[in-house]
């Protein structure tokens, strides 16, 4: 265990006294990816909200979590629908980044074409694609994704991929993914931490 690991211990999370995981144990490292793989309903999301400050568990601890800028990608875009690339870029962007700047940055992942058009127009894979451009504008040690790629093809899952982990090679990722291809994608060890659900 080194400094800056980030370690959840025991971790229990029940809903209206059905249980989500109990126990659940992790020791997470900067400059490593790891890919939660398990069935629908098994507690992915719910412990990514633990880890934003969403949720609180019912019991255990998480050493580390505390000073570490977070950055996510839900399972919903969450985009500024009714405004373009740029704008909804500029909403988080903190760094004095030109019109040219952004564009080119945007473009690695979206159609130059489409910048100026309302994110309402998108395909779903182009709002997945700006959703992931938006995470990874923002300064951050710890990145969560939640079923990054969905919606994309592959050739743009694998664009995707590069970009994130050009972002990201010395944070710690944890993402949720079904797909060992898509764990593969982005060099990561698979974690199957909830009880007994493991599909690899
Ligand atoms: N706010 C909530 N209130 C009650 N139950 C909830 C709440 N949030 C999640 N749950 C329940 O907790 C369980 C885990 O949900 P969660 O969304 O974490 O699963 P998941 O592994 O991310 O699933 P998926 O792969 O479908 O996204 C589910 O049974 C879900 O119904």
């Amino acid at each position: 265990m080194k400094n800056n690991d980030l370690i959840l211990q025991k971790l229990s999370k029940s809903y209206h006294g059905q249980v989500v995981f109990s126990d659940l144990s992790l020791a997470l490292s900067p400059g490593n990816a790891y890919c939660l793989m398990a069935p629908s309903g098994t507690g992915k999301t719910t412990l990514f909200r633990i880890l934003m400050g969403l949720e609180t568990p019912d019991s255990g601890t998480i050493d580390g979590l505390k000073n570490l800028k977070i950055s996510a990608v839900f399972q919903e875009d969450q985009l500024l629908e009714g405004y373009d690339v740029l704008t909804n870029l500029r909403f988080v962007c903190r760094q004095r980044l030109s019109d040219a700047e952004l564009s080119a940055y945007a473009a690695t992942l979206l159609p130059q074409n489409a910048l100026s058009q309302p994110v309402c127009e998108f395909s779903g894979g182009m709002k997945r694609r700006l959703s992931l451009l938006r995470a990874l504008l923002v300064p951050f040690d710890l990145l969560i994704l939640d079923e990054p790629f969905n919606g994309l093809d592959s050739e743009n899952r694998k664009k995707a991929a590069a970009l994130v982990r050009n972002r990201a090679q010395d944070k710690i990722l944890l993402f949720a993914a079904h797909t060992k291809e898509d764990a593969a994608l982005l060099g990561a060890e698979i974690l199957c931490p909830f009880d007994s659900y493991c599909s690899v």
